[in-house]
């Protein structure tokens, strides 16, 4: 299909607050994309089987109250289970980023090892420093990840803010994740190891996991913001990179969703 066939459903509402900037990036990539209140979506004015991609996006549904993402998590399970199974059996494409990941970890949509898309395996806690983190961090996605978002993506920065991001799961999820590709990027320092110290690594995550995906590599969460990296203005380092005339076309987060548009129209 022709990219600007590419329909995004982004789910707003409940103090989510990244609606904005994801249907920018959708934009930016020549996908059309709607914002659909999650009431509506249950009341049934808008079903998932119009979209091709599915983004749950940052903020902070229902307050954080009981663990952020436990509440949208649990609507959704309750109210669009049936949905949102037809939509992976479908091949098609779900990203959840920071709130959204939360989301999907509490839905159990991530790592979901053996194809079972509703039961938790994995969680992101509060982070190691206690409080709330707004800062950048570098990401390095791993080469043989299944995750379609980040095919192409070496290093890359982007800017991250919560409270609730160290990703922890059970010795053995860990060790299927690791042994399937499934940490597709992970917090690294500026020489590109994996980063074990606050700051760079900024919550505590295991293994220095920042994003996860499935093992179809359609389901994908990440913590840091790629939808607020869209300019190169957006960039902490935009005077200097001006300066020495490397000003970059756009910012480094839009490929994630170029990504996520170009394979959705090579598969439908
Ligand atoms: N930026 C976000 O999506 C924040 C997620 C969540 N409210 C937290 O603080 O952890």
């Amino acid at each position: 299909m022709k990219r600007s066939d590419v329909k995004v459903l982004i789910i707003t509402g409940f103090g989510l607050n990244c609606e904005r900037e994801t249907a920018a990036a959708c934009r930016l990539v020549g996908a059309t994309p709607e914002l659909v209140h999650l009431n509506d979506l249950i009341a049934g004015k808008h079903t998932l089987g119009e979209y091709q991609f599915l983004i749950f996006i940052g903020g902070f549904a229902f307050g954080d109250h009981l663990g952020s993402g436990t509440i949208f998590a649990n609507r959704v399970k309750f109210r669009l289970r049936d949905q949102l199974e037809k939509f992976i059996a479908d091949g098609k494409l779900v990203m959840g980023v920071c709130n959204g990941f939360q989301t999907l970890t509490r839905l159990g949509m991530v790592p979901a090892l053996d194809g079972d898309y509703f039961t938790q395996t994995a969680a992101l806690a509060h982070n190691d420093s206690g409080v709330f983190r707004d800062d950048w961090c570098i990401l390095k996605a791993d080469p043989a990840s299944p995750c379609v978002f980040t095919k192409g993506i070496d290093k890359i920065r982007l800017p991250l803010r919560h409270g609730e991001g160290k990703f922890v799961v059970d010795d053995a999820v860990l060790g299927e994740i690791e042994a399937r590709h499934l940490a597709a990027v992970r917090y690294v320092n500026q020489d590109g190891t994996p980063a074990t110290e606050f700051p760079a690594n900024p919550n505590g995550s295991l293994n220095s996991i920042a994003g996860i995906c499935d093992p179809t590599g359609r389901v994908f969460g990440l913590m840091p913001h790629p939808e607020a990296f869209l300019s190169p203005y957006n960039s902490p380092t935009w005077t200097f990179d001006k300066a020495a005339g490397k000003l970059p076309r756009e910012g480094e987060g839009v490929v994630f969703f170029r990504n996520a548009v170009d394979y959705i129209a090579d598969h439908f």
